[in-house]
């Protein structure tokens, strides 16, 4: 069994978690440990021990234990996006790629241990200097989905380590076996006991545990919108007032112009709207699309689609692995009863599948005849689930575009550079494509959204700094009368 990791110990459990394969339900991956709530309190007690020695360690230390992780998860990255497609279903080549973006995103933070730098001011008092530096911000709660089972947590817990914290990581219970190889290989690369503590169990037991204990700083949240709400409430309810991240939905656009280049444009929509079964925060779920293009686009993504295969996440011509489980299987196939009942039309797909092994497998489905009111046009489905809504011109569609109480990402596909730099201003949005998918982040770049979606500094990049860390503002004079 594999255990939780609390105080640098491996800690067994009686309670079990089998973590089931969704391509093939008779597949189990392994069994991981579930924490108990005194395993999640002396997790974070050992944080808070470990927190003076880590957050005061030199920075060539947490570069190197970094450095050391980041290679490890390179090296392994077949094993990892292996172990990634078996638990969370996307396909083996997308799963190798995450395992190869948290190395990327490990060994940029290692950078950003040695890079933390602050800043010198002339005080107004004559004579006098003040500094603003940056200080570890202390126990970080991370809780992370199931949908990004490694590079989510690596992205994370890297950039909490490089600025000097310490971690108790809750990682989805869906995809436990990511999180355990993450925490093994940072603990074998030498992280001190009680630095980084992992415990695997429900949200609604150790994930409030996290966010209401005292000890606990800050959280770092991605996840769906009520979780998060339900996050920002607990938070702000202790003594403490935590500082908290939160990652959640998007409706996310994906405005199609006449002028646009029809390859390319059915490039963006089908990987943005489609890939990774649609399981992603970022992928574009709304497709506005003027009235010039409308036809052929559709026609054109109808054909890519007929020759997409959906089946088993390790199959090598599988394009579209499962849903993740039974459960978001169900709120996809409502969702696209619910599109149905509300007069669009289903153009292409929607079916459960069925394949030699017993798995939760869907159909892309894609929606015509789409109207902004509509649930499926409003709501995050989380599936491969794509709206088209049709619109005479680029005005109606940026105004449709920001109709949405989500503001992750926003994308635009045009040859047009009047358009392309007025979306790019005027789309409220924290991502901005133009001419590439919705989703697909670089990890030295910043990543988060606007109104409903985020909530909180930005994650990645060096701006990974603004959330984990504190700044301090210190004056000196020199003393002497
Ligand atoms: N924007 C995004 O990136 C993502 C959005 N989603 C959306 O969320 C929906 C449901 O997915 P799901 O994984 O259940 O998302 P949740 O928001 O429920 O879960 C995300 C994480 O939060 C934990 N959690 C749940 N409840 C609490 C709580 N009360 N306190 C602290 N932590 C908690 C979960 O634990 P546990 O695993 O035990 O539930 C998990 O680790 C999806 O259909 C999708 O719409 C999902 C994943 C990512
Ligand atoms: O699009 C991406 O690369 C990242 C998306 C993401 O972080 C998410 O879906 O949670």
């Amino acid at each position: 069994m594999h255990g939780n990791l609390i105080d640098g110990q491996w800690v067994q459990s009686k309670d079990v978690n089998s973590n089931i394969n969704p391509s093939d339900t008779s597949d189990i991956i392994g069994e991981y440990a579930r924490a108990s709530a005194s395993d999640a309190e002396h997790a974070v007690e050992a944080a808070r021990t470990a927190f003076p020695a880590w957050s005061h360690s030199v920075p060539q230390l947490r570069h190197d234990i970094l450095a050391r992780a980041a290679a490890e998860t390179y090296e392994r990255r077949e094993e990892l996006g292996r172990i990634l497609s078996r638990e969370e279903g996307k396909t083996l080549a997308e799963g190798i790629g995450e395992a190869v973006r948290a190395a990327q995103v490990i060994s940029f933070m290692a950078g950003e241990a040695l890079r933390i730098a602050g800043e010198r001011f002339d005080g107004l008092v004559p004579g006098s200097v003040a500094e603003i530096t940056r200080e570890p911000l202390g126990v970080i709660g991370i809780i992370s989905p199931w949908n990004f089972p490694i590079a989510i947590p690596a992205w994370k817990i890297a950039a909490a380590l490089a600025y000097g914290n310490c971690i108790v990581f809750k990682p989805a219970e869906l995809v436990p076996g990511c999180a355990w190889e993450l925490a093994a290989i940072l603990h074998r690369a030498g992280l001190p006991a009680g630095v980084l503590n992992l415990v695997m169990g429900s949200g609604s037991t150790i994930g409030a545990i996290l966010t209401s204990h005292p000890e606990v700083d800050a959280i770092s949240f991605t996840g769906s919108v009520p979780t998060g709400r339900h996050i920002a409430a607990a938070c702000v309810s202790g003594p403490t007032m935590k500082r908290m991240q939160l990652e959640m939905g998007g409706k996310n656009p994906l405005v199609v112009l006449d002028d646009a280049n029809l390859d390319v444009a059915v490039e963006c929509a089908v990987n943005g709207g489609f890939y990774s079964t649609g399981q992603k925060c970022t992928a574009s779920s709304r497709l506005i699309v003027t009235d010039g293009i409308h036809d052929r686009l559709v026609h054109a993504m109808t054909e890519r689609l007929k020759r997409l295969c959906v089946g088993h996440a390790l199959a090598p011509e599988t394009h579209i692995g499962p849903v993740v489980d039974e459960r978001q299987l169900a709120t996809d196939l409502e969702y696209i009863g619910i599109g149905r009942a509300e007069g669009a039309t289903l153009h292409w797909g929607g079916e459960r599948l069925e394949r030699p092994t017993k798995g939760f497998y869907l159909q892309p489905a894609l929606f015509t005849n789409v109207k902004p009111e509509m649930r499926i046009a409003r709501e995050e489905i989380f599936g491969p689930v794509v709206s088209v809504l049709r619109v005479k011109d680029y005005a109606q569609a940026l105004d449709m575009a920001n109709g949405t109480e989500f503001g992750l990402s926003a994308g635009i596909c045009t040859t047009s550079l009047k358009y392309a730099s007025h979306f790019k201003r005027n789309a409220q949005a924290g991502i901005v494509k133009v001419n590439q998918p919705t989703s697909g982040l670089d990890y030295h770049l910043p990543f988060g959204g606007r109104k409903g979606s985020s909530y909180g500094p930005r994650e990645q990049g060096h701006y990974a700094a603004d959330f984990y860390t504190i700044i301090k503002t210190a004056y000196t004079s020199a003393g002497d009368a």
